[in-house]
Order: C-alpha cells, then structure tokens, then sequence
C-alpha cells in the first residue's frame, strides 16, 4: 500500500472501507477484509476500474492519510468514538436496519443518533466532493449514507450521482414510523439514479418521493434491470430503478474446481466424522438471518427422531457483527444456549451435533465448506440480497448439495429451484430440511443445474453495469 491523493473519475462512497484497520493486543497494526456482502460485491469491480473509495476505517479515532492498495485508491473518513456509537451503532443498525428489516426487532428513534447521522453524512459528502476529478461519476452506498445523494449534489453540481441501498426498502407503513423520513427521501432524492434489490423497494420509494416530497412520480411498474421510474425533481430527472446484486460467479466456479479446495472439503468431511449428510449456515451473527430458526428446526427434528445426530452434522459459521448493540448481544446469547441445548441432549463425545464456530473465515475456507455441505441453510425472516446463497450455487459444480432458502430474502426472486421456505412456519422449515436432506439425486441435480443457470448468468459485473449503464455512465472494460 502506497500513499496517494490524485482525485479519480469513479468513485465508491461507502460507510466501510474494503479493509478495516486491526489493532492487536501487541499494539501493532494491520489491515485485514471488512465484514459483509457489500464489501464482496464492490471491491473486484472497484480494482478494475482503478477508481476511489471512501469510508470508514474501521477504528474510531484513527487518522490515516489516503493510499493506494494496488489498483485502488482508499481514502479513509474519521469516525470518533461518540460518532461510531450515536451514527453507526446507533441511528444505522439501531434505527434504520431494524426499521428496514420489517421490525423485527423496535426501532429507537433519538434524536441526537439523528443529529450524529447528519453530520457523519457532511463528512462523507465533503470527502467524496474532495476527491471526485471534474464531471466524475460517484456511487453512494447503502442505508448508512442516505442523506449524502443531495449533500454532495450541492458541493458539486457537476457530479453525476448514483446511489445503490443494499437491505431491502421497508413497506411504506414502516417507513412512516420515521421521525426523519421526509429528510431521507429528500437526501436520497439528490441522485440522478436510486437504486434497490427489488422492483418492490423501488415502488415503495417512488409513492413516498410524492407522499413526503411532494414530487410527481412516474405511473407505470418498475422491472428488473429495465423500466426504472422516473422522479422530476426540478429541471432534474431522477431515476429508481431494481438491480440485484450477484457475485463474482465465474471465479468462485474456477475456485471451487481446484484440487486444493476439493481436498480441503474431503478433510472437512473427514473431521466431521464422514456423516451421512452436513448442514452449512453462513452468517453475520445477526438478528435478521434467522440462525435460531434453522436451530429450532434441527432440535425439534432430532428429539422427534426424524433426524439421527450420527446422521446428519451441522455446521453453523457466525461471523461476528455489531457486538455491542442490545438486540445483537441478546441473540447471540439466546442462538448460543440452544446450541448448547441441542449438543447438551445430542452430542456424543467428540461428535458435537451443531458445530459453531464464532468466527470469520477466509474465501478459500468458506468455498471448501460449501463444497462439504450437502445442505445449505438460509433461513433470515428479512435480508436484501443475501450473498452466501449465490456463493453456494457457484461453488457446486458437481450439481451436488441442495439449497434451502427463506422466501424473505432479496435472493429468493432469482433462486426459485431452492427449497424456499417461510421461516416463520416452524413446520415448513422442518420439512423442507428433510426433502433436502432425502433428495432423490436426479432431482437434487436438476434443481442445483438450474440455481447454477441464474447465478452464472447474473454476476457481479451484470449488476454493476447495468447499474451504471442506467445512470449513464459508459461501463468501461
Ligand atoms: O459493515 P457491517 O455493519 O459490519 O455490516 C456488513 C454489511 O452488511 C449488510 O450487507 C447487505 O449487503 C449485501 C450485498 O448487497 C446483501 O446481500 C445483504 O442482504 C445486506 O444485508 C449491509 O447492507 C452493508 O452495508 C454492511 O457493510
Ligand atoms: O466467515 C465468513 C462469512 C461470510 N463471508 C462473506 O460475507 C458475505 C456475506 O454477504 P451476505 O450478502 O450473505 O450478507 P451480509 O453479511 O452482507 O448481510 C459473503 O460474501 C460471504 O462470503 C466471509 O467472507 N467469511
């Protein structure tokens, strides 16, 4: 990594940088992968373009100077330590994610989070407006930074503005429940493109540009990559349109194929015991992801008898997120004692039922557990998108394992060969885990050959230039 402070023509405005700053007991240094989908998706489209990208390092109080890791430019933005709790842990993942996440758990509404959210948007909005060259194209991201669209539209006129949020938009219901909503719609307003996951979030967002802002909207249904709505706002149009994310299929394919990874998945199996069947969860340890669901699902399928631990293993992946938030702290506590439960009354010595590993774990690692598991299980009663499910898909090229996937996640629209389930409905949860478990494999193969056709025509690169494409800026190659 070198230092650097040229101003760039494509620049990515995110809440994170692609690496987060680690202080280690030591007090050394070093920079290691952020957390999250979105981090996944951006960075290999970032690095190609030889663009900027603006976020937090990770660390409150730190200043570090802007540099260049390898073909990318970082620039990061200081947080204090008030800020990251009232505007990240606070008025974020406090507020707004529970509140974009169909309630699932209240939303606290205070207004000095709000205060700090405004004041950390500036921040982002000046940094971005500091290093954007003249007419450059600047992409906004995600629910962190909604008020940031028509703060840099207002340093810089002469940028052209996309912003993309990553969670679902709320049904416009919820959204009313915000005290701020009308300065959210108004900030997000200051794009030239809004992008969601879904054509629903564009619906919902296009009746509350005209319910809160007061700006005439376009009548007709949004489609998927086609059709975007259209907002005047002024002499401005703005448009909103649905792209859903995907990952970097072909090269996850390519990974999952070497001989290295097939082995390491071989291993997997072996330490496990060589069980009949292996169950993979793979989650930020998250309230929405519904890791308690798929655990109640497994406890009761095993004291009915349907399920035998010397059967079937679980394999439960949680990557530590948000840890001092209440709600956060609370699940982990909670998902923690019925693991404990289910290994308490079905483990044998050696032979734990749910293996869960509180932890983070690199690309190579997780590409062999999803080649290890004959079922993946995502289960969240709301996500965005959802990644790991696509990861899966691309990673079975054998046309092996089965998918059991929530309908509430962004994903399901696109992966309708899953089993999709209702995590809400214990039983149906249940059930689709025992049709995937007992899956004829012709069936099995059919299923997995067509989840493979979606994901390995929907990739990381189609979302972002359609995206961008639909802003108007020319992809380049
Ligand atoms: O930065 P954190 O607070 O540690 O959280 C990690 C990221 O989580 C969220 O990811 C979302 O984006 C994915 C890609 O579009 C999508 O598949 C998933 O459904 C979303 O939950 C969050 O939106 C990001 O901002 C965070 O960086
Ligand atoms: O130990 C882990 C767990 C997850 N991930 C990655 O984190 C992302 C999670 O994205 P997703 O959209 O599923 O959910 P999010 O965490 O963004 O809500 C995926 O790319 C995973 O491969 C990872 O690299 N290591």
């Amino acid at each position: 990594m070198t230092s650097g402070s040229t101003r760039a023509d494509f620049v990515v405005v995110a809440n994170r940088l692609p690496v987060d700053l680690e202080k280690l007991p030591d007090g050394t240094e070093r920079w290691k992968h952020s957390p999250g989908g979105l981090v996944t998706a951006l960075e290999p489209f970032l690095r190609a373009r030889h663009g900027a990208w603006v976020g937090w390092p990770g660390v409150a109080d730190v200043d570090v100077e802007p540099f260049t890791d390898e073909d990318m430019r970082l620039h990061p933005v200081r947080l204090s330590a008030d800020e990251f709790q009232d505007y990240y842990e606070g008025f974020s993942n406090a507020t707004l994610w529970p509140l974009y996440h169909d309630v699932v758990v209240p939303p606290v509404f205070d207004r000095s989070w709000w205060e700090a959210f405004r004041r950390v948007n500036r921040r982002f909005a000046e940094a971005a407006a500091e290093v954007s060259a003249e007419g450059a194209t600047v992409w906004v991201q995600d629910y962190q930074l909604q008020l940031v669209p028509a703060m840099l539209r207002e340093l810089r006129p002469d940028l052209r503005i996309g912003f993309f949020l990553h969670i679902p938009f709320p049904p416009v219901e919820l959204f009313m429940q915000l005290p701020w909503r009308t300065e959210i719609v108004r900030g997000l307003l200051g794009a030239d493109l809004v992008g969601f996951h879904r054509p629903g979030g564009a619906q919902n967002f296009l009746w509350l540009a005209r319910r809160l802002a007061g700006f005439e909207p376009s009548r007709g249904q949004v489609g998927v990559r086609s059709r975007p709505g259209v907002v005047q706002v002024g002499d401005r149009a703005v448009r909103v349109g649905a792209f859903p994310i995907s990952i970097a299929s072909s090269e996850l394919d390519q990974m999952a194929r070497s001989k290295e990874i097939q082995q390491r998945a071989k291993e997997i199996r072996a330490e496990l015991g060589n069980p009949r069947r292996i169950m993979l969860g793979v989650d930020r340890l998250d309230y929405t992801k519904g890791i308690d669901v798929r655990l109640h699902a497994m406890h009761e399928l095993l004291a009915d008898g349907q399920i035998r631990a010397e059967d079937v293993a679980m394999i439960q992946i949680a990557t530590p997120s948000r840890e001092r938030v209440e709600h956060y702290k609370q699940m982990r506590e909670g998902i923690e004692r019925e693991v404990g439960r289910i290994n308490g009354e079905f483990g044998r010595v050696g032979h734990p039922a749910v293996h869960y590993l509180h932890t983070s774990v690199d690309k190579k690692d997780l590409v062999a557990f999803y080649c290890a598991a004959d079922v993946m299980v995502v289960t969240p009663v709301r996500d965005g998108m959802n990644l790991v499910c696509k990861e899966y898909v691309a990673c079975r090229h054998d046309l092996g394992g089965t998918l059991v996937l929530s309908e509430f996640a962004g994903a399901a629209a696109e992966l309708t060969s899953a089993f999709l389930v209702n995590p809400h409905n214990l039983d149906g949860v249940k059930d689709a885990l025992l049709s995937a478990l007992d899956i004829d494999q012709a069936e099995g193969r059919r299923r997995m050959r067509a989840l493979r056709r979606q994901v390995l025509t929907h990739d990381v690169d189609r979302w972002a230039r359609s995206f961008l494409e639909a802003l108007g800026t020319p992809p380049t190659d």
